[in-house]
Formats: structure tokens, sequence, C-alpha cells
């Protein structure tokens, strides 16, 4: 059967305690701390059966009971039945944070039961203690002498503290010391004494938190920093404070601020780091001495059969401390290297980046993203912060760059956009032709006609538009001419049957001229005046609308270089969908996302490969994707925070999801897909679908498609009322325009419902966006806003 545990008895006030320096603690002749871990004064060591530690069943439990031959002590919160050992992983953090100590306001005090009650009653959890397993060496009285010199050392160094720096709160049975009890606010001698280095200066009253917040906390370096944090600020002494929180602690000195880890979160090991080797505390690791154990002067460790590495920063975090330079020397070494800052330092670095808008994990679109694009599976998810609408447009269009162009006949250019400069083959006009229905005369003839003195010419040829002919045209002659007609080598005005008596009728007799022309070549079109050929008709990244088609026609070009035409698959998520036009059952809507955005990408200049509805689970949406060769992708719902969010669901670690700073189109993802597309996945909201494609997608489609410039042009038209904003995001608000005054259009959100994104049905009454800066508080009557008119 296996032993009982035994454990050094508990003692209550005047509990059995033996001290090195006394026969009790009564006697002690040192003053100095006790406590589980930094006690000068040690009972004896008597081994006493646990209390209500129960008896294994035969042939022990399983696992360690049974390995260890010892009695199981029933574990956790629950078991409050039986002594609870503390966790293997508290005992460590409780020895790491250990600092043997100043003069401790109770020197003897010891735990008793009623103080374990008074704990557990307030939710804590009774305060572990150390104890040696039966059978466990105890330290060579070598190593005992070596920790108590350590200790009385670090003692007198804190003899003006009245409470050890980074103790933590503890409650404790003591005597007390009544001097320094009294002014340190805690009770006399025979009561129980909170010395909560923890709360020291926090608002009484102030509760820690449960136990697994606190591990929580110190995990995430949270809680029980900001704890601490706090109670440092009144710790401090205000003046204004009453005498009992005006606890004397050194007043923070930048160096020690920083060293201290248990109120900035930063490495302990610099914190108690101390002379060459580093911490000054004991090892961590089990059967490991303290450190200097040996010597009283400090030291390489001597052995530890642990050699963990401790999660900590900085050198207190390692169970031994390397040999090497000063810990401090070590740390601004580090930080002087980029490469081996230490990870608080990174930190704050990305921190202050990121208040500029960068964050430096964050690989860029177009740089660290490789060739696939897959840079994106390392990128932060779910990113908390909201990011710049322009930061996540400039992303977007680093990645947006022009497909392959191909050759298309002029006729099929139209909403295509050049890939190349058009060069003019033909001359416009191709040849001097006449502006007017008239007559080709020689100026000459004609100068100096008046009404009342009209010139008679004699028509000697009639010279159609499209006729081949070049008729002479002699002094006194004139040829009757029509517009568009090549004008007579030897005529070089034209004058219109306007300027003449007869007009069209006898015009094939006598023209009788009594309207000067006003110059030589008057109503004559020019050769080349327009084009010569091989002059540039369009620029490159041109969008071919009708005018422009056109011009390349008239300059004889046939057949235009012009960017592929981005291949988009729009599908829309959500099982709530059903399709256009189809009545939808309970809980269904009509799928009005998926027609929005074909429409909008044909206006775009793309094509539209594929219009798909898929329903919330993210498999359908991954199948749909595999299968495709899209060039782009475009899907709307399902990014948010919710429980089916497909898109979030299949491509989270494959495309970023960003919160963008608008309003709507908040949720964003954005990446390239393993086949190579790039993928948009929009919001569910119409509204947010509307205005991210107008702000994110066009542009990018329009970039895919080599266009010069990606934005629509803005105007500033005045508000026709006021509105309210949202804070911190920009807002596309959808609008409509007063035209009452022909001279003073003015703009009104289109819908009562402001920007709402759900409002689907008066997007149908939006003629473009207002575009409201995320700084602005309220849009006032008569403000001047930039506004996007929709075509
Ligand atoms: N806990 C949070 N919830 C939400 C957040 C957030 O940040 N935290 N953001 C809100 C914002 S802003 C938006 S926008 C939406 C975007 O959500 P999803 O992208 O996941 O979109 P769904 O939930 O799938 O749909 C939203 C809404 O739109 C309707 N919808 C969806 N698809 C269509 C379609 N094809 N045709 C017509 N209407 C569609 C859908 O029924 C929903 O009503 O998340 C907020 N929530
Ligand atoms: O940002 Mo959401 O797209 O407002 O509705």
């Amino acid at each position: 059967m296996p032993a009982p545990e035994t454990r050094r008895k508990s003692a209550g006030i005047a509990g059995n305690l033996a001290c090195r320096h006394g026969p009790s603690p009564a006697g002690c002749t040192r003053g100095l701390a006790v406590s589980g871990r930094g006690r000068a004064h040690r009972p004896a060591r008597r081994a006493v059966p646990a209390r209500r530690a129960r008896p294994a069943p035969p042939g022990g439990r399983p696992g360690r009971d049974r390995r260890r031959g010892r009695a199981r002590i029933p574990r956790g919160p629950r078991a409050r039945g039986g002594r609870r050992r503390a966790p293997h992983r508290d005992r460590r953090r409780r020895r790491r944070r250990v600092e043997p100590a100043a003069p401790d306001p109770a020197p003897h005090a010891r735990r008793g039961p009623r103080e374990g009650r008074q704990r557990r009653a307030r939710g804590g959890r009774p305060r572990a203690r150390v104890r040696r397993r039966s059978g466990a060496r105890a330290p060579h009285p070598r190593q005992r002498r070596a920790a108590a010199g350590g200790r009385r050392r670090r003692a007198r160094r804190h003899r003006h503290l009245r409470v050890a720096p980074g103790r933590r709160g503890r409650v404790r049975k003591s005597r007390g010391s009544p001097r320094l009890g009294r002014r340190a606010g805690v009770h006399g001698p025979g009561h129980g004494v909170l010395v909560a280095a923890a709360r020291r200066g926090a608002p009484r009253g102030a509760r820690r938190p449960p136990p697994r917040r606190r591990r929580a906390a110190d995990v995430r370096g949270g809680g029980r920093a900001r704890f601490r944090r706090a109670a440092g600020r009144l710790a401090h002494g205000d003046a204004g404070d009453p005498p009992d929180r005006r606890y004397r602690r050194p007043a923070p000195r930048p160096d020690r601020a920083r060293r201290r880890p248990a109120l900035d979160g930063q490495g302990g090991a610099a914190a108690r780091g101390r002379g060459r080797w580093g911490s000054g505390g004991r090892c961590r690791g089990s059967g490991c001495g303290p450190r200097g154990s040996g010597t009283g002067r400090g030291g390489p460790p001597r052995r530890c059969r642990r050699r963990r590495r401790a999660r900590a920063v900085g050198a207190g975090g390692r169970r031994h401390p390397r040999r090497g330079p000063d810990p401090a020397r070590r740390a601004r070494r580090r930080r002087a290297d980029p490469l081996r800052r230490p990870r608080r330092d990174r930190l704050r670095e990305r921190g202050a980046l990121a208040a500029r808008g960068r964050d430096p994990r964050r690989p860029r679109y177009g740089r660290d993203l490789d060739a696939r694009g897959n840079g994106g599976l390392d990128w932060p998810r779910g990113g908390a912060r909201v990011i710049a609408v322009e930061e996540y447009t400039g992303r977007v269009m680093a990645d947006a760059q022009p497909l392959p162009a191909e050759a298309v006949p002029v006729s099929d250019a139209r909403g295509r956009t050049l890939a190349e400069p058009a060069i003019a083959r033909l001359e416009i006009p191709r040849f001097d032709n006449s502006a007017m229905d008239g007559f080709a005369v020689r100026f000459a003839d004609v100068a100096g006609a008046t009404e009342a003195d009209p010139v008679a010419l004699r028509v000697t040829a009639d010279v159609p538009a499209g006729s081949t002919l070049d008729p002479a045209i002699a002094p006194g002659t004139a040829a009757r001419i029509m517009t568009g007609a090549p004008v007579p080598a030897g005529a070089d005005t034209v004058s219109p049957f306007e300027g003449t008596v007869g007009g069209l009728a006898d015009s094939l007799g006598t023209a009788l001229v009594w309207q000067e022309p006003r110059a030589v070549g008057a109503h004559v079109r020019r050769r080349g005046e327009d084009l010569k050929v091989g002059d540039e008709v369009l620029p490159a990244g041109t969008p071919l609308g009708p005018l422009q088609v056109a011009a390349l026609v008239a300059a004889g070009i046939a057949e235009v270089r012009v960017a592929r035409r981005p291949r988009v698959l729009v599908a829309s998520t959500g099982s709530e969908l059903v399709a256009p036009g189809e009545a939808p059952g309970p809980g269904q809507i009509p799928d009005s996302n998926s027609t929005l955005l074909a429409l909008l990408v044909a206006d775009a200049g793309a094509e539209v490969v594929g219009c798909a509805r898929v329903d919330d689970d993210p498999v359908t949406l991954t199948r749909l994707l595999a299968a495709t060769d899209a060039d782009v992708v475009i899907t709307s719902g399902g990014v948010s925070a919710g429980a089916f969010e497909p898109v979030r669901q299949a491509l989270e670690g494959t495309v970023s999801f960003e919160k963008v700073a608008m309003q709507p189109g908040k949720p964003q993802a954005f990446g390239r897909l393993p086949s190579g597309a790039l993928f948009f996945g929009l919001p569910g909201n119409p509204v947010s679908v509307a205005v991210s494609f107008e702000v994110i997608v066009r542009p990018a489609l329009l970039a895919l498609q080599g266009r010069g410039e990606v934005h629509r042009p803005t105007l500033r038209l005045p508000a026709a009322c006021g509105w309210r904003t949202p804070d911190g995001r920009s807002q596309y608000l959808p609008i409509a325009v007063d035209r009452d005054d022909p001279a003073r259009w003015a703009v009104r959100p289109a819908t009562a419902g402001g920007s709402g994104s759900h409002l689907a049905g008066g997007l149908g009454r939006a003629e473009g966006y207002a575009i409201v800066p995320a700084d602005v508080a309220a849009v006032e009557a008569g403000d001047p806003i930039e506004v996007i008119l929709i075509p």
C-alpha cells in the first residue's frame, strides 16, 4: 500500500515552527521574510499524514500515483475537501516569481486552516505550498546556506521596502511585526494579514480575478498586468491618498520600470538579474539548487535535470542563464540587431508601424506574395485592425496587372481597352473638300462682291461628293460642288449657295455671288488637318466606346490590339437565396446580388463566364472554385463573423479577410486562388455589394484590362439635406440628384434609410454615390459633397 503523502505540517499562528535563527518565530533574531518560499524560518520537517488524503485504491490509481506509489491528492477547485496540490505549471510559476525578500511585516506567518477556508470562501484557491515529495532529497546544507545568504543580501538591499518587490499578493497569518505591520497598514499580530503586493495601492475592495482568469491574463500579459499597472499607479503614493494607501515604494526609475516584470509585462530576468550570472534567483529545473549554490557568490548552475526553455522573455526565462555578458548588455545588443530583437521590441515596433498604416508582418500585394499569390497563406487572419480604404485598394490594385493583349476587329472593339496606341493609316480629311454646298471659286474673282454689286461667274462643272473629277477653274468660272466633294485644284474657296442671288436655282448656269467669302480657303477642309498617316489616334489604355471606335475607323484602322477581357465568375452565397424571378419560400429572398454583379461586371468591360448561387456549405463553394478557369471570381456574402460563412470557411488562409474602413462594405476578402484567379469576397448586403464593386472591384477589373484611368470622375455638389455618417469609416452613400434648379444641382440620400446596406430597393433610385471622408462627423445641408455619378 502506498505510503500516505507526507508534508510539512501546516502551522497556525503559534504553529510548530522551528527557526534556524531562534527556537520559534517569536524568538527569531533575524526578522527575515517568512513565506512559503523565501522563508528564513523553516519549520522542523515533520512528516505527518496529509489531511484528508484519501487512500489510494488497492494497487494504486492509474498514472503517477501508482508509479510514485503515493496517495493521490484530489485536485482542482472542486476537490476542496482535500488539500490541493497546485498544478505543476503553477508551482513553477510561483517558484519563478519568488523573490526572497525584504524584511517581512509578518516574519513567522503561516497559513492556518481557517485562513484557507476564508480564501476558498472568497472564490480563491488555497495557496499551494512547496512541499517536498516524500523521499525527495532535502537540500544540501550548503545549498541552504547559500540560499539563505542570497536572501539575506537581498533583504538588506530592500530593507527600505515594506513589501518585497515582485512579491505576489498573499494572505498570511502572521504575528507580524507590529511596527512594520502598522506602518504597512495591515493588522497587528494575531490577525490575518493581507500583504498583497499585486494589490498594493489598488482601489479598496478591488478583488483579484479568479484563478483561471489570472492564469489566462498571465499568458496574455493582460488582466493581471493591467491590474498591477493600476495598482502601480497608486502605489507610488499620490499625495491625496489616505495614509494607509501611500506605501513607500521606490519611485519608478526608467531602468527599474523597464526591468520590473510584473508591472510592465516585460522580461523578468533583467529585473532580477544581478551580477554576472543573471537572475540570482533559483533555477527552476527540478533537482537543481538555488543559483550560486555552493559558492555563495553566484555562478553557473551545477546541474539541472530539466533543461526546458522557459517561456518568459530574456535571461530570467531560462532555467540556467548562460554564462556570458551581463543580461542588460546582452538585451541592448539584441535590440540593436534587428534580426535578434526581443519579441517585445518587435511587437512594439509593429504597433508603431501599424499605427502608421502598415503592418510589417503583412505581405504587400505584388511584392511579398509569390507568383501564385500564396504569400497570403501566412497572413494574419481575421485581423482586428480596420484598414483604410486607400490602403486596401492599393493592395488590390498592385495585384491587378493587365491581362495579355489580343487583336480584335474594330467593329468588335467597343467596350475594350486599347492595349497599344492606335496609329492612323489614313489622313483625316483624306483630301481637300468642300464644307458647304455651293460653288468652288477663285477668291480673287469674288473679292469685293456686295449685294449692290454682285459678281457673276459661269458654272463649268458639277462636282458631287465622291466625284473623281478635277475640272479646271479658269478666272470668271466656277464649279458647282457639294459638301465633302473634292475641291478642284484650280479653286481655293467655296461660296455657299446662301451667298449667291440664285442659290440652287440655275446653279448649273450662272452663279451671281453677292457675299464676299471671309478669306481665301473659306469653307474648304484641308487634307490631313485632323490626322496625318502615322499619327497616334488613341493612346494605350483608352476604353473604346462608339466615339473611339469611329475615330479608329476614320483613321483607316481595321483591327486593334486590346487587353483580354477578364473572364469573371460571379457567385452568390447564401442558403436563403432563390433564383431571380422564383417565388421565395419562408425565410428565402431573391438572389439580387448575382444579377447586380453580372451586370456591373459587363459594364466594366469584363466577360461573365458564370453566374452561380451556392448554399452556405463551404464545400459547395470549394468545388465551384476548383472547377473554374476564370481570371476573377467575385462572391457575395459569407465573409463576416457568423457561423455560416462559406467564403471565410472555404478560403481562410488562402485569401486575406480584412475590415475596411468604409460603410457599407466593411468585411472584405481578397487574394489569389490556387487556380491563379483573383478573388474578391464582397459582403452580402446588396448595397455593400454595389459599393464594394464600385470602390474595389471595378477599378481592379479595369486595371486588368489595362485601363489608364480606373476611377470615375467626381464632382462636388451641395447636400440638399443633412445626414448621419459612420464613425471612423468613409461613407459611400447612394444618392439621388435634385435637378430643380438647373444652375445648382444638389444631392440627397437615395433612400430614407440613408446608408443602410440592406436597402436593395432604394438602390434602384440611386444615381451615384456621395463620398464622405471618415473624419466627417455629419453632413449638413449645403455642404459641398464629392459625388460619383453612375451613368
Ligand atoms: N458580428 C458581426 N456581424 C456582422 C459584421 C461584423 O463585423 N461582425 N459585419 C456586418 C456587415 S457590415 C456586413 S456588410 C455583413 C456582411 O455579412 P456577410 O458577408 O457574411 O453576408 P451574409 O451574412 O451572407 O449576408 C448579409 C445580408 O445580405 C443578404 N444577402 C446575401 N446574399 C444576397 C444575395 N445574393 N442577394 C440578396 N441579398 C443577399 C443576406 O440575406 C443578409 O441579409 O455582416 C454584418 N454582420
Ligand atoms: O459594411 Mo456592411 O457592408 O455596412 O453593411
